[in-house]
């Protein structure tokens, strides 16, 4: 045998990975015919849409669609005809953490994998090699190869590789056309080796090969939920630091920057915040926990957790400063928040650290006027409902008000918070939003946005996360 060239590829999933990373490689390797699907048909419309209004908001990804759907790039809601036709088949459906029955709350839930999975087995006539692209537990391949055996067709044979994809949401496009590595797992056996030569030739049409990692299947699997875990213990470790800057005077950005400094630690991701969100870093160390407690590492669960923990507990220290703050009391007062999306950049909410805000906020009966750039109206009131289950909609939309921009949010309020680092927040004409404030007007920065000595020669009384109060 030698490795196959892949003509055609599928992909199961046509979200926030499937979508951009696929379309990237239809760009780059204009020989390989793409197709993305999805069950979910409202999206696979978005994406077909004539005017380029796709399901994800995501810079620069309507060029890369532009450039080629419809060349070699195809959305379709046909699973069958999509998995029938293609040499590899990527899986990239979602493995959201289970909300019920055994590991709840903590392990991925696999459902979706499984489903896919079968429906692989059951529609494939001939060899096929499947990438798992999703973020799973490790050892998932395996059951994926289980149950691909003994469901597969005579003559038909399955070659399981892991992908996992690293993409951050707001910079994805760049992330794809220029990954730090791409990694990519295999058994170590003729076959397996071979299928993973097939995947890296894929992505040698625009990454170096020096770029592209290669390893045994389990190591694929355990380093995509190692690098989140890894990446938001940085972020927890800052926050839990911006903690004792607040009581102490010291600030977090000289720490952050006096740190960052030691080449062995590197500036990234130390960025102080309100807390860290997105559909991944709060899943994946959950999903660590659970795989550490099933291998009887209770140690290892705890401390993992705790970075977990660490997130919730700034998140709620942020809500009862601004409480603080404002003479203890927020009943019956207009409070701004400024963004809603978990990042700037972005159009998805998923555990956004503004949902905890607002649902605290509400708890204490305040006014809450909200403006994001991108995040849908109906996402919104869905967001809200979920995390307030004890409120009707009608109450939280009595209490809740959705503005079109900053200035709207802003007016007649008693403090503006600012959740999302959206670079328009920090142009905003912060003169006149002190103008149409009441008085003392506040300003509580959880993203070490705003140039606080500046707002607060307006006027304003500037809190800011950690910093002590100016
Ligand atoms: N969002 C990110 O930035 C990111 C980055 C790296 C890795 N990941 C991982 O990638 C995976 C996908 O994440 P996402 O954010 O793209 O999820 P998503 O929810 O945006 O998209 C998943 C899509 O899969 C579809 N789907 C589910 N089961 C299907 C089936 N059997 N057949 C056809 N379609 C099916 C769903 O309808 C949905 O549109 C997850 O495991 C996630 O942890 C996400
Ligand atoms: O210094 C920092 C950096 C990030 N954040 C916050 O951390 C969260 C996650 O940000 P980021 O990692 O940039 O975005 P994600 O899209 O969640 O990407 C992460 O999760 C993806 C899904 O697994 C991985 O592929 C990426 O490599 C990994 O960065 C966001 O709320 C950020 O505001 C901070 O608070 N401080």
């Amino acid at each position: 045998m030698s490795p196959v060239k892949v003509q055609k590829i599928v992909c199961i999933g046509a979200g926030y990975v499937g979508g951009p990373t696929c379309a990237v490689i239809a760009q780059k390797c204009p020989d390989i015919v793409m197709t993305i699907v999805d069950l979910n048909e409202a999206r696979i419309n978005a994406w077909n849409d004539e005017e380029y209004r796709l399901p994800i908001y995501e810079p620069g990804l309507v060029d890369v669609v532009r450039s080629c759907r419809g060349r070699n790039l195809f959305f379709s809601t046909d699973v069958d005809k999509g998995i029938q036709e293609a040499d590899l088949i990527f899986v990239s459906v979602n493995t959201p953490t289970k909300k019920s029955g055994v590991g709840a709350g903590f392990a991925a839930d696999l459902n979706f994998i499984e489903l896919a999975t079968r429906r692989i087995a059951a529609v494939a006539t001939s060899n096929k090699i499947v990438v798992e692209k999703s973020t799973v537990p490790c050892r998932t391949a395996e059951s994926m190869r289980t149950i691909l055996e003994a469901n597969a067709k005579p003559n038909c044979r399955f070659d399981i590789l892991s992908n996992p994809e690293f993409l951050a949401e707001g910079t994805a496009i760049n992330d794809l056309h220029k990954p730090d590595r791409v990694l990519i797992g295999s058994l170590q056996t003729p076959e397996g080796l071979d299928a993973c030569q097939s995947l890296s030739d894929v992505y040698a049409h625009w990454i170096p090969r020096q770029r592209i990692l290669t390893v045994g299947l389990w190591s694929s699997e355990l380093s995509k939920l190692a690098a989140n875990a890894m990446l938001a213990q940085r972020i927890s470790s800052i926050n839990a630091l911006s903690a004792i800057c607040e009581a102490t005077g010291a600030n977090i950005d000289e720490v952050a920057n006096a740190v960052g400094y030691d080449s062995r630690i590197g500036p990234k991701f130390l960025k102080a915040s309100v807390g860290f969100g997105g559909s991944c870093f709060q899943k994946d160390i959950l999903n660590l926990v659970y795989l550490s407690e099933s291998l009887h590492l209770p140690g290892v669960a705890t401390y993992w957790r705790q970075v977990v923990e660490m997130n919730e507990h700034q998140k709620s220290r942020f809500a009862k400063r601004v409480v603080d703050t404002l003479f203890n009391t927020i009943t019956n007062k207009r409070i701004t928040v400024l963004g809603f999306a978990f990042k700037a950049d972005t159009g998805d909410t998923r555990e956004s650290a503004a949902i905890s805000l607002i649902r605290d906020f509400l708890k204490e009966k305040a006014n809450v006027n909200l403006y994001d750039p991108q995040v849908e109206e109906s996402q919104i009131w869905q967001d809200l409902a979920e995390s307030s289950p004890n409120l009707t909609l009608e109450t939280i939309k009595k209490q809740v008000k959705i503005c079109s921009s900053s200035l709207e949010a802003c007016k007649d309020a008693e403090a503006v918070v600012i959740a999302t680092e959206w670079k328009e927040f920090k142009e905003i004409d912060w003169e006149m939003v002190y103008q149409g404030m009441n008085k003392p007007a506040f300003v509580f920065d959880g993203r070490l946005l705003v140039d606080a000595e500046k707002l607060t020669k307006i006027g304003f009384k500037v809190v800011t996360i950690g910093r002590g109060n100016l």
